[in-house]
């Protein structure tokens, strides 16, 4: 069958998920032997609709418990709903939960002739692709231990060199790649982003509003186990973006009043990578304001400073992100973006000045966060989010949000 470049590879109508809570093991069982419901019922998800074609990316976000698990099992195929229906064209892949099919007695080798039929890999077909496998997995000599004695990173190489051995029509993927370490990280993403290239359509969960940011299409927002918003990238995320502050706003009342900024907050997530971290983020001509006021920026440029450690002897890469106070992004750049190398100016330590010439914003209040990234620029090693505010005065009063390069005749 030919397939179109706008095909629908996964569609969802009004589906449903509901969690039956029992007040005990002893009462499910009388549920079910009684057949009469003795539970409470939860819904995780409610009336929830949409299609998504070959090859676009998409990228889910919410809070905690919004639903977006549930939406990847069901959309993998791992839970069934309870109202609805899904419909799934072609070969459906899930990273989730990677390694749980995996019997622990068996070695790595093994598990994946078990694990490869249990995703429709045929002997045969796991013959041809076993030395691709093993390869990707890196795992040596191990491969050869039952599964029992890996470490959890091992678990995910095996897991993920196995399920993705084969392009898939559509990937699902959880934060499962948060474990493992920074260089297979690298090798998943580039694997991920080659999948892409090949028009395979991709469906992530991610805490990380850079990854969306940079690799998804459009972003679907769930809110209390609905679809809150399904749409390009860039407005779902500044919705999202502005909900999570004022949620924020809501949790902290003795927090400065409307209006106010805080001062430079601590990272807003420490590094995961060994060592990898921002060490500064330093804005010239600042001047500190009383009463919470954000620092104001004297002149009309505006230069940042970021200095970072980087991951042993490799050169990182540094992203920078000014946004509007309210949440509405203006501009991310990164130096792996535009083939800029920050400089070294201690043993692993790295340094990038970023200036922005008679800053083309209308007056307002700004705040920028810092990223730091592998020498690929797909790994992100830390990121201190909304890091500083700043209010910036324009020599002339305009409305509006920026002054773009412009002509007129
Ligand atoms: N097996 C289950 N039994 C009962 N309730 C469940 C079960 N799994 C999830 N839930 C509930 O369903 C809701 C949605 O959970 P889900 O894990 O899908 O959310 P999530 O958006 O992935 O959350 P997080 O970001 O915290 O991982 C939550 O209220 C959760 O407590």
């Amino acid at each position: 069958m030919k397939q179109l470049a706008n095909e629908a590879v996964l569609r969802l109508r009004d589906v449903g998920k509901e969690y039956r809570l029992y007040p005990s093991p002893r009462a499910r069982l009388k549920a079910l032997l009684t057949g009469r419901a003795t539970h409470r019922s939860h819904w995780a998800l409610r009336g929830v609709s949409f299609e998504l074609r070959r090859g676009q990316c998409i990228g889910v976000i919410g809070d905690n418990g919004a639903g977006k698990s549930s939406l990847l099992k069901l959309l993998a195929g791992t839970l069934q709903p309870s109202t609805g229906t899904v419909e799934r064209v072609g070969r459906v892949t899930a990273i989730l939960e990677l390694g749980a099919g995996f019997h622990p007695d068996f070695s790595g080798r093994d598990n994946l002739y078990f694990g490869g039929s249990l995703i429709g890999i045929d002997q045969e077909e796991m013959r041809r692709l076993e030395p691709e496998i093993v390869a990707f997995c890196e795992l040596g000599e191990a491969l050869d231990r039952p599964v029992k004695t890996y470490s959890s990173g091992m678990t995910v190489r095996l897991a993920f060199a196995l399920v993705t051995a084969v392009q898939p029509d559509v990937l699902i993927i959880d934060e499962a790649l948060a474990v493992g370490d920074q260089h297979f990280q690298k090798k998943c993403v580039e694997r991920i982003m080659a999948f892409r290239e090949n028009g395979c359509t991709i469906l992530f969960c991610s805490h990380s509003p850079y990854h969306i940011r940079h690799l998804c299409d459009a972003a679907l927002w769930l809110k209390g186990g609905e679809v809150e918003q399904f749409g390009p990238t860039e407005p779902v995320l500044a919705a999202y973006e502005l909900h999570t502050r004022q949620r924020q706003a809501d949790f902290e009342p003795q927090a400065a009043p409307a209006g106010a900024v805080p001062a430079p907050a601590p990272p807003a997530r420490a590094s995961q990578a060994e060592g990898a971290r921002i060490l500064s983020v330093e804005v010239a001509n600042l001047e500190p304001q009383e009463g919470g006021q954000p620092a104001l920026l004297q002149g009309q440029d505006l230069v940042v400073t970021i200095t970072a450690r980087g991951r042993g002897q490799e050169r990182p890469h540094i992203g920078f992100m000014i946004e509007q106070s309210q949440g509405v992004g203006i501009t991310s750049l990164g130096t792996h973006e535009e083939g800029v190398a920050p400089r070294c100016i201690a043993e692993g330590v790295w340094q990038v000045t970023l200036t922005f010439p008679q800053l083309p914003l209308h007056s307002g209040d700004y705040v920028i966060s810092a990223y730091l990234f592998d020498a690929t620029g797909l790994v992100v090693y830390d990121e201190w989010l909304h890091y500083l505010h700043l209010r910036f005065v324009a020599p002339k009063l305009m409305p509006g949000l920026v002054q773009l390069p412009h002509r007129w005749e």
